[in-house]
Protein backbone atom coordinates (compact mmCIF):
# COMPACT_ATOMS: atom_id res chain seq x y z
CA UNK A 1 0.00 0.00 0.00
CA UNK A 2 1.22 3.12 -1.18
CA UNK A 3 1.12 5.51 2.03
CA UNK A 4 2.20 9.31 0.77
CA UNK A 5 2.22 10.66 -2.59
CA UNK A 6 4.61 10.09 -4.70
CA UNK A 7 6.60 13.38 -5.63
CA UNK A 8 7.10 14.43 -9.25
CA UNK A 9 9.55 17.21 -9.48
CA UNK A 10 9.56 19.65 -12.94
CA UNK A 11 10.94 22.91 -13.80
CA UNK A 12 8.56 25.58 -13.54
CA UNK A 13 7.46 27.05 -17.24
CA UNK A 14 4.58 25.80 -18.77
CA UNK A 15 5.98 23.14 -21.16
CA UNK A 16 7.93 21.10 -18.01
CA UNK A 17 4.56 21.62 -16.56
CA UNK A 18 2.75 20.00 -19.30
CA UNK A 19 4.99 17.39 -19.34
CA UNK A 20 4.73 16.75 -15.49
CA UNK A 21 1.04 16.45 -16.03
CA UNK A 22 1.60 14.02 -19.11
CA UNK A 23 4.02 11.58 -16.82
CA UNK A 24 0.99 11.79 -13.86
CA UNK A 25 -1.25 11.07 -16.14
CA UNK A 26 0.48 8.22 -17.68
CA UNK A 27 1.29 6.77 -13.92
CA UNK A 28 -2.50 7.13 -12.85
CA UNK A 29 -3.53 4.96 -15.89
CA UNK A 30 -0.97 2.23 -15.61
CA UNK A 31 -1.28 1.95 -11.74
CA UNK A 32 -5.34 2.72 -11.39
CA UNK A 33 -4.50 5.41 -8.88
CA UNK A 34 -6.14 8.49 -8.13
CA UNK A 35 -4.75 12.13 -9.30
CA UNK A 36 -3.98 12.55 -4.84
CA UNK A 37 -1.18 9.18 -5.22
CA UNK A 38 0.65 11.80 -6.89
CA UNK A 39 2.22 15.67 -5.70
CA UNK A 40 3.84 17.36 -8.93
CA UNK A 41 6.51 19.87 -7.62
CA UNK A 42 8.37 22.76 -9.58
CA UNK A 43 11.47 23.66 -8.80
CA UNK A 44 13.18 27.23 -10.36
CA UNK A 45 16.41 26.18 -12.19
CA UNK A 46 19.80 28.08 -13.24
CA UNK A 47 18.54 27.75 -16.64
CA UNK A 48 15.03 29.18 -16.29
CA UNK A 49 16.63 32.46 -15.17
CA UNK A 50 19.45 33.03 -17.15
CA UNK A 51 17.34 35.57 -20.24
CA UNK A 52 20.17 37.59 -21.41
CA UNK A 53 23.10 35.12 -23.46
CA UNK A 54 23.51 31.74 -24.91
CA UNK A 55 22.94 28.78 -22.26
CA UNK A 56 26.24 27.59 -24.10
CA UNK A 57 28.14 30.54 -22.81
CA UNK A 58 26.59 30.09 -19.38
CA UNK A 59 27.44 26.18 -18.49
CA UNK A 60 25.51 24.80 -21.38
CA UNK A 61 23.38 21.61 -20.51
CA UNK A 62 22.88 20.87 -16.86
CA UNK A 63 21.60 24.05 -16.31
CA UNK A 64 17.88 22.73 -16.42
CA UNK A 65 18.62 19.40 -14.29
CA UNK A 66 21.14 20.08 -11.55
CA UNK A 67 18.57 21.48 -8.92
CA UNK A 68 15.84 18.90 -9.75
CA UNK A 69 18.85 16.23 -9.20
CA UNK A 70 19.64 18.05 -5.62
CA UNK A 71 16.07 17.54 -4.61
CA UNK A 72 16.73 13.76 -5.45
CA UNK A 73 19.03 13.70 -3.25
CA UNK A 74 17.75 15.60 -0.77
CA UNK A 75 14.56 13.14 -0.68
CA UNK A 76 12.34 16.35 -1.59
CA UNK A 77 11.01 14.53 -4.49
CA UNK A 78 10.94 11.00 -5.70
CA UNK A 79 11.50 11.34 -9.36
CA UNK A 80 12.51 13.90 -11.73
CA UNK A 81 10.55 14.74 -15.46
CA UNK A 82 12.86 15.98 -18.05
CA UNK A 83 12.94 17.10 -21.66
CA UNK A 84 15.67 14.01 -22.94
CA UNK A 85 17.44 16.91 -24.79
CA UNK A 86 18.48 18.63 -22.11
CA UNK A 87 19.79 16.01 -20.43
CA UNK A 88 24.05 15.41 -20.05
CA UNK A 89 25.21 12.59 -21.56
CA UNK A 90 26.54 11.72 -17.95
CA UNK A 91 24.34 11.92 -15.31
CA UNK A 92 25.81 12.49 -11.26
CA UNK A 93 26.23 9.44 -9.30
CA UNK A 94 23.00 7.57 -8.05
CA UNK A 95 20.82 8.87 -10.55
CA UNK A 96 19.52 7.38 -13.25
CA UNK A 97 17.01 7.50 -16.51
CA UNK A 98 14.57 5.04 -15.75
CA UNK A 99 11.57 5.39 -18.32
CA UNK A 100 11.15 7.47 -21.38
CA UNK A 101 7.35 8.22 -22.70
CA UNK A 102 6.44 7.12 -26.33
CA UNK A 103 8.55 10.24 -28.39
CA UNK A 104 6.52 13.03 -29.87
CA UNK A 105 7.09 14.04 -33.50
CA UNK A 106 10.76 15.00 -33.41
CA UNK A 107 11.19 17.47 -35.89
CA UNK A 108 11.63 21.15 -35.73
CA UNK A 109 8.77 23.31 -36.50
CA UNK A 110 9.31 27.04 -38.69
CA UNK A 111 6.80 29.90 -37.39
CA UNK A 112 7.42 31.96 -40.48
CA UNK A 113 6.08 35.71 -40.43
CA UNK A 114 7.45 37.30 -43.63
CA UNK A 115 6.60 33.65 -45.14
CA UNK A 116 6.14 30.21 -44.34
CA UNK A 117 8.98 28.71 -44.49
CA UNK A 118 12.68 29.07 -44.43
CA UNK A 119 13.42 28.80 -48.24
CA UNK A 120 10.32 30.93 -49.37
CA UNK A 121 12.40 33.86 -46.86
CA UNK A 122 13.14 37.00 -48.61
CA UNK A 123 16.89 37.45 -48.89
CA UNK A 124 18.78 38.57 -46.00
CA UNK A 125 15.38 38.03 -43.43
CA UNK A 126 16.11 37.87 -40.03
CA UNK A 127 15.46 34.58 -38.09
CA UNK A 128 15.83 34.03 -34.30
CA UNK A 129 16.96 31.17 -32.69
CA UNK A 130 19.19 30.41 -29.77
CA UNK A 131 20.45 26.69 -30.60
CA UNK A 132 23.93 26.59 -32.40
CA UNK A 133 22.19 23.49 -34.07
CA UNK A 134 19.30 25.32 -35.77
CA UNK A 135 21.78 28.65 -36.55
CA UNK A 136 24.28 26.51 -38.04
CA UNK A 137 21.37 24.58 -40.09
CA UNK A 138 19.70 27.61 -41.33
CA UNK A 139 22.83 29.00 -42.32
CA UNK A 140 22.97 25.82 -44.40
CA UNK A 141 20.56 26.20 -46.23
CA UNK A 142 20.11 29.82 -46.48
CA UNK A 143 24.26 31.55 -45.95
CA UNK A 144 22.30 35.06 -46.91
CA UNK A 145 20.19 35.00 -44.06
CA UNK A 146 20.96 36.91 -40.33
CA UNK A 147 20.46 34.49 -38.01
CA UNK A 148 20.24 36.34 -33.96
CA UNK A 149 20.23 35.46 -31.18
CA UNK A 150 16.28 34.32 -29.24
CA UNK A 151 15.46 33.53 -26.28
CA UNK A 152 12.98 32.67 -23.66
CA UNK A 153 10.29 30.74 -23.67
CA UNK A 154 7.84 30.17 -26.51
CA UNK A 155 5.28 33.19 -25.79
CA UNK A 156 8.46 35.70 -25.28
CA UNK A 157 9.38 34.06 -28.98
CA UNK A 158 5.62 35.08 -30.47
CA UNK A 159 5.89 38.19 -28.86
CA UNK A 160 9.28 39.11 -30.84
CA UNK A 161 7.69 38.03 -34.08
CA UNK A 162 5.04 40.15 -33.81
CA UNK A 163 7.06 43.21 -32.55
CA UNK A 164 9.43 42.89 -35.79
CA UNK A 165 12.41 42.12 -34.35
CA UNK A 166 12.95 38.86 -36.60
CA UNK A 167 10.92 37.21 -39.87
CA UNK A 168 10.70 33.59 -38.16
CA UNK A 169 11.77 31.32 -35.64
CA UNK A 170 12.37 27.40 -35.24
CA UNK A 171 10.91 25.40 -31.93
CA UNK A 172 10.46 21.94 -31.29
CA UNK A 173 7.10 20.60 -32.56
CA UNK A 174 6.76 18.38 -29.85
CA UNK A 175 6.95 21.64 -27.27
CA UNK A 176 4.77 23.36 -29.56
CA UNK A 177 2.17 20.53 -29.39
CA UNK A 178 2.25 19.84 -26.19
CA UNK A 179 1.50 23.76 -25.64
CA UNK A 180 -1.34 23.69 -27.77
CA UNK A 181 0.13 25.76 -29.84
CA UNK A 182 0.37 24.27 -33.20
CA UNK A 183 -1.65 26.62 -34.90
CA UNK A 184 1.62 28.77 -35.25
CA UNK A 185 3.36 26.51 -37.29
CA UNK A 186 3.84 27.26 -40.87
CA UNK A 187 5.83 24.61 -41.48
CA UNK A 188 7.51 21.83 -40.37
CA UNK A 189 11.38 20.52 -41.13
CA UNK A 190 12.17 17.34 -43.08
CA UNK A 191 14.56 15.27 -40.57
CA UNK A 192 17.01 15.33 -43.74
CA UNK A 193 17.48 18.66 -44.30
CA UNK A 194 16.87 19.68 -40.34
CA UNK A 195 17.64 17.14 -38.13
CA UNK A 196 16.65 17.26 -34.30
CA UNK A 197 18.95 17.55 -31.54
CA UNK A 198 19.89 14.31 -29.74
CA UNK A 199 16.73 13.33 -27.81
CA UNK A 200 14.28 16.06 -29.19
CA UNK A 201 10.78 15.42 -28.52
CA UNK A 202 11.18 12.38 -25.83
CA UNK A 203 10.57 12.93 -21.95
CA UNK A 204 12.63 11.08 -19.97
CA UNK A 205 12.20 10.08 -16.31
CA UNK A 206 15.12 10.39 -13.93
CA UNK A 207 15.23 8.55 -10.50
CA UNK A 208 17.36 7.35 -7.82
CA UNK A 209 19.22 4.02 -8.52
CA UNK A 210 18.29 1.39 -6.46
CA UNK A 211 14.76 3.53 -5.11
CA UNK A 212 13.24 -0.50 -6.26
CA UNK A 213 9.33 0.94 -5.26
CA UNK A 214 9.99 3.91 -7.58
CA UNK A 215 11.73 2.04 -10.82
CA UNK A 216 9.11 -0.69 -10.67
CA UNK A 217 6.14 1.80 -11.11
CA UNK A 218 7.60 3.51 -13.80
CA UNK A 219 8.61 0.45 -15.40
CA UNK A 220 4.89 0.22 -16.43
CA UNK A 221 5.18 3.54 -18.33
CA UNK A 222 8.02 3.11 -19.81
CA UNK A 223 8.42 3.12 -24.06
CA UNK A 224 11.25 0.57 -25.30
CA UNK A 225 11.30 1.93 -28.39
CA UNK A 226 11.94 5.47 -27.02
CA UNK A 227 14.70 3.90 -24.89
CA UNK A 228 16.32 2.44 -27.08
CA UNK A 229 16.24 5.20 -29.89
CA UNK A 230 17.56 7.78 -26.95
CA UNK A 231 20.35 4.97 -26.03
CA UNK A 232 21.63 5.75 -29.54
CA UNK A 233 21.46 9.22 -29.35
CA UNK A 234 23.30 9.44 -26.33
CA UNK A 235 26.12 7.66 -27.26
CA UNK A 236 26.78 9.60 -30.17
CA UNK A 237 26.43 12.74 -28.18
CA UNK A 238 28.85 11.05 -25.27
CA UNK A 239 31.08 10.37 -28.37
CA UNK A 240 31.62 13.86 -29.45
CA UNK A 241 32.10 14.66 -26.17
CA UNK A 242 28.37 16.23 -26.07
CA UNK A 243 29.75 19.54 -26.11
CA UNK A 244 26.77 22.29 -26.19
CA UNK A 245 29.35 24.59 -28.35
CA UNK A 246 29.57 22.41 -31.41
CA UNK A 247 26.11 22.02 -33.35
CA UNK A 248 24.83 18.27 -33.12
CA UNK A 249 22.04 16.44 -34.87
CA UNK A 250 21.32 13.06 -34.43
CA UNK A 251 18.38 10.67 -34.73
CA UNK A 252 17.22 7.32 -34.28
CA UNK A 253 14.40 5.40 -35.81
CA UNK A 254 13.09 2.39 -34.47
CA UNK A 255 11.44 -0.11 -36.59
CA UNK A 256 11.01 -3.84 -34.82
CA UNK A 257 14.48 -5.18 -33.93
CA UNK A 258 16.24 -2.75 -36.52
CA UNK A 259 17.70 0.65 -35.71
CA UNK A 260 18.77 3.27 -38.18
CA UNK A 261 20.32 6.33 -37.33
CA UNK A 262 21.66 9.19 -39.13
CA UNK A 263 24.23 11.86 -37.23
CA UNK A 264 25.98 15.60 -38.16
CA UNK A 265 27.88 17.72 -36.76
CA UNK A 266 28.43 21.21 -38.29
CA UNK A 267 30.54 24.29 -38.19
CA UNK A 268 28.58 27.25 -36.01
CA UNK A 269 28.63 29.07 -39.77
CA UNK A 270 26.93 25.88 -41.31
CA UNK A 271 29.77 25.71 -44.38
CA UNK A 272 31.03 22.01 -43.03
CA UNK A 273 29.79 19.30 -41.78
CA UNK A 274 30.42 15.46 -41.46
CA UNK A 275 27.42 12.97 -41.41
CA UNK A 276 27.04 9.37 -40.71
CA UNK A 277 24.56 6.93 -41.11
CA UNK A 278 24.16 3.62 -39.59
CA UNK A 279 21.80 0.38 -39.55
CA UNK A 280 21.91 -2.21 -37.36
CA UNK A 281 20.07 -4.57 -34.37
CA UNK A 282 18.32 -2.61 -31.55
CA UNK A 283 20.02 -4.50 -29.14
CA UNK A 284 23.45 -2.39 -30.55
CA UNK A 285 21.80 0.71 -29.65
CA UNK A 286 24.55 2.22 -28.22
CA UNK A 287 27.64 0.74 -29.95
CA UNK A 288 25.81 1.76 -32.90
CA UNK A 289 25.56 5.56 -32.10
CA UNK A 290 28.61 5.77 -30.15
CA UNK A 291 30.36 4.10 -33.43
CA UNK A 292 28.41 6.86 -35.88
CA UNK A 293 30.01 9.33 -33.05
CA UNK A 294 34.04 7.85 -33.38
CA UNK A 295 33.48 7.61 -37.19
CA UNK A 296 32.01 11.41 -37.68
CA UNK A 297 34.76 12.79 -35.30
CA UNK A 298 37.72 11.16 -37.20
CA UNK A 299 36.43 12.02 -40.06
CA UNK A 300 35.83 15.74 -38.87
CA UNK A 301 39.88 15.98 -37.63
CA UNK A 302 40.59 17.91 -34.92
CA UNK A 303 40.67 20.97 -36.76
CA UNK A 304 37.25 21.20 -37.32
CA UNK A 305 36.65 21.33 -33.35
CA UNK A 306 39.23 24.45 -32.99
CA UNK A 307 37.79 27.44 -32.72
CA UNK A 308 34.78 27.08 -30.68
CA UNK A 309 35.04 23.34 -28.56
N1 LIG B 1 15.99 23.57 -24.69
C1 LIG B 1 14.59 23.81 -24.49
C2 LIG B 1 13.74 22.69 -24.92
N2 LIG B 1 13.92 21.44 -24.44
C3 LIG B 1 13.01 20.61 -25.02
C4 LIG B 1 12.24 21.39 -25.89
C5 LIG B 1 11.15 20.90 -26.73
C6 LIG B 1 10.49 19.61 -26.31
C7 LIG B 1 11.25 18.36 -26.66
O1 LIG B 1 12.23 18.38 -27.43
O2 LIG B 1 10.84 17.31 -26.15
C8 LIG B 1 12.69 22.68 -25.82
C9 LIG B 1 12.18 23.86 -26.55
C10 LIG B 1 12.47 23.84 -28.03
O3 LIG B 1 13.53 23.36 -28.46
O4 LIG B 1 11.64 24.32 -28.81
Amino acid sequence: MQTRALRIGTRGSLLALAQAHETRARLMAAHGLPEEAFEIVAISTSGDRIQDRPLSMAGGKGLFTKELEEAMYAGEIDIAVHSSKDMPTQLPDGLELSAFLPREDPRDAFIGRAAPSISELPQGAVVGSSSLRRQALIRRMRPDLDVVMFRGNVQTRLRKLDEGVAQGTILANAGLRRLGLENVITDLMPLDVFPPAPGQGAICIESRIGDTAVTAMLAAIDHRPTGQALACERAFLAALDGSCRTPIAGYAEIDGDRLSFSGLILTPDGTLWHEAKAEGRVADAADIGRNAGDEVRARAGTTFFEGWS
